[in-house]
């Protein structure tokens, strides 16, 4: 039976309402209608609409275009481009933004009340499994990745290696199932943040580590790294993980857990795809409250924002949410946060909707408390989790230099943030020189020890603030697989019993003044210092940014030890 068939009448079969299996049959009668029309009478009649367009097109437009090439007028116009990038963002990527995010919370909302069900993921999962065999059977002529294109994924990189390799569809968006007996949520991995927090906030629960940015994948943060403001306490997302399902590079599809090919479990964090292809993960959740308790605590010397921080992170009762955001070498503004039902009655006036698109920034928000003195309010929870998402941290200031002044907010805020995917697809090759040498993009996951020297380090390579702080444990795990994490050194024991070293993820985003002052500065050799601190330490840094290591520097942070071992 092909696939195409399975899929069809696994879908009639689901169970459900009479509502849902009417919706889900006259979903497939359509589709199959459509496709039935698609393949003998759209496709054939587009074809020869090309056909003819591009015949045209070579005679008229192509011509022209190689003219407008050569013209003096090209130079120009591609500086336009990238000169006033700002409106022309603002033009067109923020409009398509605002449609696409709009087009795919129907598209989730008709999906999972409807179509949505574990017996539909097995038959996507069976697609994936027969792309690999089908791979193996030609002969595995080419590396295998993923076939998300590059400008969709959350990293500074336009990774033009895929398209030599063997790309392997992986159709899977959709939230699974949340088995609130063991708190937790199986979910598959093109399932967004976005998408997650919009699903269990209603249902009272969220990720025990909720990731910020709404377009980050279960699948990349957990290949990857995903870091939040509650990993002080459980861990990267990766440590909040149950289960993994993996269809590795035979075909077969494996689960594992702790308990259940441990080797595999520990070795997928910050993998990068290499070891097989995510299909389902199932992670933890917490019950949440509608609001987030936030108290800011303006530091005004570097001892002041290091011994707080490392005193709350420590502290049996630590807030279930820690961040800094550090606004110059000696300033900071801490913020702690605790679920909470909200304020007191006497207290309603300081509900903030941080959320709402003509509010302040989140960090100039943040910053104004250096001003005032410390001070306590309460963010409605969905915007809390979402705080940095409008302003994409301090990085639209980048990307649309006027984007800090008010009228801005007020005539273009509400159309959201403009998708970085996007951003990306239109960068110009200028901009994307542009990213890599004269602006910093870098996160290092280093010894909470290590930060007034990881600070220092920053305010010498880069001078650019504000800095991010996200405190994170990193845990020796009991049974001897460290995956790609190195063993950590000065262990604390946690309330179960575990063994961990506190972590922080300090992030820098931004142009450094010496560009802005056209004076020299070399990015390359900056970033290889600041990756030279970060091995020093036995701390790594995040690969969605540029990496300027060596092969063999390389190595010695991200090869799992037993690889290392064995060489
Ligand atoms: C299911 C599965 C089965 C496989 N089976 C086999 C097999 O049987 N035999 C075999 O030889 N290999 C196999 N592979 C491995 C596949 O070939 C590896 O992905 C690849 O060989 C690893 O090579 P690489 O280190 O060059 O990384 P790549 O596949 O090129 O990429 C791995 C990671 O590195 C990053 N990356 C790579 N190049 C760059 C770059 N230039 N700039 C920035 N980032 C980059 C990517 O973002 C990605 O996260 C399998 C992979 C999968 C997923
Ligand atoms: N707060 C945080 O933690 C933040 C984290 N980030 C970073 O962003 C990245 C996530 O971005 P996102 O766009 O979602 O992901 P990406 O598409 O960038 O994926 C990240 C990596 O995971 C691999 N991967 C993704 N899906 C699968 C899968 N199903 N099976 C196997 N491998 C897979 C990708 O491989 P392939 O190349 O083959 O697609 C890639 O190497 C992470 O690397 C994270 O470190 C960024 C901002 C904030
Ligand atoms: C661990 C934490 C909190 C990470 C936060 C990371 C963000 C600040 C990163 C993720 C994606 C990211 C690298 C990106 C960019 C800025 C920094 C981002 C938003 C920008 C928008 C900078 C401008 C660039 O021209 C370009 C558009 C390519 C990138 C896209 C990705």
């Amino acid at each position: 039976m092909s696939i195409d068939t399975a899929s069809r009448q696994d879908y009639m079969q689901c169970e459900g309402s009479l509502l849902k299996r009417t919706v889900r049959a006259t979903h497939n009668h359509i589709v199959h209608v459509m496709t039935l029309f698609w393949t003998y009478l759209v496709l054939p009649l587009l074809q020869a609409v090309q056909s003819v367009l591009l015949f045209v097109a070579n005679i008229t437009v192509m011509p022209l275009f190689a003219l407008i090439q050569k013209s003096p007028a090209y130079p120009v116009l591609l500086e336009f481009f990238t000169e006033h990038r700002g409106w022309v963002l603002v033009g067109t990527v923020l409009p398509l933004s605002f449609l696409f995010d709009h087009y795919f919370r129907v598209r989730n909302w008709y999906y999972r009340h409807f179509l949505s069900a574990p017996h539909l993921h097995d038959v996507r999962v069976r697609e994936v499994q027969r792309q690999v065999c089908a791979w193996n059977e030609a002969g595995r002529q080419k590396p295998m990745v993923t076939a998300r294109p590059p400008w969709l994924a959350m990293s500074l990189r336009v990774e033009s290696f895929k398209e030599s390799c063997e790309k392997i569809k992986i159709n899977l968006h959709d939230i699974l199932e949340v088995d609130t007996a063991r708190m937790t949520v199986r979910c598959e991995p093109l399932v967004d943040m976005g998408q997650i927090t919009r699903h269990l906030i209603p249902m009272g629960y969220a990720l025990s580590v909720m990731i910020e940015m709404d377009d980050l994948t279960v699948g990349g943060l957990l290949m990857g790294v995903g870091v939040e403001v509650s990993s002080h306490i459980y861990g990267f997302l990766s440590e909040t993980v149950v289960a993994y399902e993996v269809v590795l590079g035979d075909g077969s599809l494996v689960r594992c857990t702790r308990e259940e090919n441990a080797d595999l479990f520990h070795a997928l964090p910050w993998s990068h795809g290499t070891l097989g292809f995510l299909v389902a993960a199932e992670l933890k959740i917490v019950p949440v409250k509608p609001y987030v308790h936030v108290k800011y605590i303006p530091c005004h010397t570097q001892d002041e924002y290091a011994n707080k921080l490392s005193l709350i992170t420590h502290a049996p009762n630590t807030p279930e949410f820690v961040e800094a955001t550090i606004y110059s070498r000696e300033t900071a503004v801490i913020f702690t946060g605790d679920f909470s039902d909200g304020p007191p009655a006497s207290q309603k006036h300081k509900i903030n909707h941080v959320g709402r698109w003509w509010k302040p920034w989140f960090y100039k928000h943040v910053e104004s408390f250096l001003e005032k003195g410390e001070d306590e309010e309460w963010i409605p929870l969905r915007q809390y989790y979402h705080r940095h998402t409008r302003s994409i941290f301090w990085e639209l200031r980048e990307v649309i230099p006027f984007c800090n002044a008010w009228w801005y907010r007020w005539v273009f805020g509400w159309l959201g943030a403009p998708k970085i995917a996007f951003i990306k697809l239109t960068s110009t090759p200028a901009v994307r020189e542009a990213s890599v040498y004269s602006h910093v993009v870098q996160d290092l996951v280093v010894p909470l020890t290590e930060l007034k020297n990881a600070v220092n380090l920053y305010d010498d390579a880069f001078d650019v603030y504000p800095l991010l702080f996200y405190p994170v444990r990193i845990y020796k795990q009991d049974d001897g697989y460290q995956g790609m994490l190195h063993t950590p050194r000065n262990l604390r024991t946690a309330e179960d019993g575990r063994q961990y070293e506190m972590y922080c993820d300090l992030g820098v985003y931004g142009v450094p003044p010496k560009v802005k002052n056209k004076q020299p500065w070399d990015a390359i050799a900056e970033v290889r210092r600041i990756e030279k601190f970060a091995r020093d330490v036995n701390g790594y840094q995040l690969l969605y940014a540029d990496c300027f290591m060596t092969r063999d520097e390389f190595e010695t942070v991200s090869m799992c030890p037993a690889h290392r071992a064995a060489q």
